[in-house]
C-alpha cells in the first residue's frame, strides 16, 4: 500500500470533518472521492499532505508513519497536489512555473530538473505552450498547467482537487485522456471531482465519503447503483 489512513479524525470546533476515516491505497491504483458539498473531501486531503493535523488516527506513506510530518517533508517523500483552484504565477511561462515547482520536490539537478519538466510538459499536453505567459492561457490549459505543477514536485501519489470543474464537454475530455495518460504510465492518483463520468472514466475504485465518514468504498458500478449513494447524490444535486 502507498497510502494507509488508519481511524483519522479531524474537528473544526464542534463540526467533525473527518470521523474515523480509514482506507488504503495500492501503490498505481486510481482512487476516486465523491460526496456533498462540505463533506470533508479537501480537508482529507489536507490531512494526507499534512497541511492540517488530526485529532487522532494514523496516516502511512510509502510504509512510513507520517501522521507527525510537516507537508514540505511530504512533498518531498513524494505527495503531490493540485489545486481546486489554479494559482499559477500570472507573469512567468508556463516552463517557469514549472521549474519553481521542481525546486520544491527531491533534491536533483538542474541538468535533471529540465529533463523532467520537459517531459511532464509533453505528457501534459503543454510542450507548444512552454514559452506562453500562464496569465495567457485557456482554462483547460491552466488545468493542465496545475496538473503539470503537481507532477514537478515528483510525486509517487498525485492527488487531484476537482481539477474538471467548469471545462465544456470536450474539454473535459481533453483533461481525462491527459490524466489517464499520467496513470496509465503508473501514477498514483487520488481524485475529488463532482464531474463523476470524468472520475469514472478513470478511477478504479471509488470512496464516498458523507458529514465525514466513509459511507461506501469499492467499484465505481457497484457504488453507483447503491441505493444510500443515490440518496445522497440526489440530495446533492436537488
Ligand atoms: N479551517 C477550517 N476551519 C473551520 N471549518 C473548516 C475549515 N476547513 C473546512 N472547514 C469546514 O469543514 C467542512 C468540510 O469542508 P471541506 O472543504 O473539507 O468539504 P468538501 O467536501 O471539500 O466540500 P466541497 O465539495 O464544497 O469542496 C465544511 O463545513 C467547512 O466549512
Amino acid at each position: 500500500m502507498i497510502l494507509t489512513l488508519t481511524d483519522v479524525t479531524k474537528s473544526f470546533g464542534a463540526l467533525k470533518v473527518a470521523d474515523g476515516v480509514s482506507f488504503s491505497v495500492p501503490q498505481g491504483q486510481a482512487l476516486g472521492i465523491i460526496g456533498p458539498n462540505g463533506a470533508g473531501k479537501s480537508t482529507l486531503f489536507n490531512l494526507i499532505t499534512g497541511n492540517i493535523a488530526p485529532n487522532s488516527g494514523r496516516i502511512t506513506f510509502l510504509g512510513q508513519d507520517v501522521t507527525q510530518r510537516p507537508a514540505m517533508a511530504r512533498v518531498r517523500m513524494g505527495v503531490g497536489r493540485s489545486f481546486q483552484i489554479p494559482q499559477p504565477f500570472e507573469g512567468l511561462t508556463v516552463y517557469e512555473n514549472l521549474a519553481v515547482a521542481a525546486s520544491f520536490g527531491q533534491g536533483r539537478s538542474e541538468a535533471a530538473v529540465t529533463e523532467d519538466c520537459i517531459a511532464i510538459l509533453r505528457d501534459t499536453e503543454l510542450l507548444r505552450l512552454a514559452n506562453t505567459q500562464a496569465g495567457a492561457l485557456s482554462l483547460l490549459d491552466r488545468k493542465r498547467l496545475e496538473l503539470a505543477r503537481a507532477m514537478a514536485t515528483g510525486p509517487k501519489l498525485l492527488l487531484l482537487d476537482e481539477i474538471a470543474g467548469g471545462l465544456t464537454e470536450g474539454e473535459c475530455q481533453a483533461l481525462v485522456a491527459t490524466i489517464k495518460g499520467l496513470h496509465a504510465r503508473g501514477m498514483t492518483i487520488i481524485w475529488i471531482e463532482h464531474v463523476l463520468h470524468a472520475l469514472t472514466a478513470v478511477v478504479e475504485r471509488l470512496l464516498v465519503l458523507d458529514f465525514g465518514k466513509v459511507i461506501a468504498l469499492g467499484a465505481p458500478t457497484e457504488i453507483m447503483a447503491s441505493k444510500e449513494v443515490r440518496e445522497i447524490y440526489l440530495g446533492m444535486e436537488a
